[in-house]
């Protein structure tokens, strides 16, 4: 059957609205939602709501309504979706994925990157990481942002699993990394892909939960911390992550669904850190805060 995405074309700070709005109307309803960057330069998003053909009609005119008091006069596109194919889309899903200027592929892309593409090897296996998620892509958008715009020494890969935004971090400046991740599983896969991406040092690997671990207090203070977990226990782990942030420092947090992020800013914001952008990416953002003054 068909499927249908009813859209409108907005700035990114509608785009963001919209989201909250819809979320609310649609998400219980299991519609999937998404806001997409179409044009970075001039500001442009989408919204959509997906919908098969026979809610068409219902969902085109709730949206209509739900946009009616804050988008007057906004004009809902409609863009009919091919038949998937799931035999090539699986086989997409191992396609190379670009954020920033990573590029994320398996063994069988070497050879994949671009002139001034950063490319990094990591094989789907035993730990989470490799590329295709909407919040290790974020991560990976926003360490290329904070590592071009300032020079960062120290990084913290709080729950590292496949090791790919440490490997991103190592890849990108000459930085000292600390990887950990709660499963030894994980840094076991984590070593291995660091070995595999050629890099002889800089990236430490610990096992260990959250903050428990004497490693912190070796390498940190740190200057860039990046955590892709989960919004709870990113909420319950504020006081001890701040705490490890040097100052001037920026940290990058995901695996918050968008519904969930006003919880995580609030939590970072009342220790003194700061926001410096969101990233959406399939229903996950990807928070960047500072504390910078
Ligand atoms: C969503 S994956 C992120 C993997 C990788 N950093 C990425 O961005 O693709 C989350 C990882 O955090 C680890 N993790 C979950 N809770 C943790 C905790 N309290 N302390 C350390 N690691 C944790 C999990 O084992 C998992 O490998």
């Amino acid at each position: 059957m068909s499927e249908i995405r009813l859209y409108i074309s907005t700035t990114e700070k509608q785009a963001e609205h919209a989201l909250a709005l819809m979320s609310d109307a649609f998400e219980e309803e299991g519609f999937a939602i998404a806001t997409m960057e179409i044009d970075e330069k001039n500001d442009i998003w989408e919204a959509s709501v997906y919908v098969f053909r026979p809610d068409e009609a219902e969902v085109y005119d709730r949206f209509a309504a739900l946009l009616a008091a804050d988008f007057p006069g906004i004009r809902i596109q409609r863009e009919e979706l091919p038949d998937i194919d799931w035999i090539a889309k699986s086989l997409e899903g191992l396609k190379p994925v670009r954020a920033g200027r990573f590029v994320v592929h398996g063994s069988h892309d070497r050879g994949t990157a671009r002139i001034g593409e950063i490319a990094i090897e990591i094989d789907a296996g035993q730990a989470f990481g490799t590329g295709h998620h909407g919040t290790t892509a974020g991560c990976l958008e926003v360490i290329h942002k904070v590592m071009r715009a300032r020079t960062v020494r120290r990084v913290l890969d709080l729950g590292t699993g496949s090791g790919v935004l440490a490997i991103a971090a190592r890849k990108l400046a000459p930085v000292t990394v600390l990887a950990t991740d709660i499963d030894p599983i994980a840094t076991r896969v984590a070593r291995e892909n660091v070995r595999l991406n050629g890099i002889a040092s800089g990236i430490a690997l610990e096992t260990a939960p959250g903050f428990h671990s004497t490693a912190f207090g070796r390498h940190g203070p740190f200057d860039l911390i990046i955590a892709n977990i989960l919004a709870r226990p990113l909420m319950r782990m504020a006081p001890q992550l701040a705490a490890q942030l040097a100052p001037g420092g920026d940290v990058i947090l995901s695996g918050i669904l968008a519904s969930q992020r006003w919880k995580v800013l609030a939590a970072y914001n009342s220790l003194g850190l700061r926001h410096v952008r969101t990233i959406w990416r399939e229903g996950w953002v990807t928070i960047h805060l500072d504390n910078r003054r």
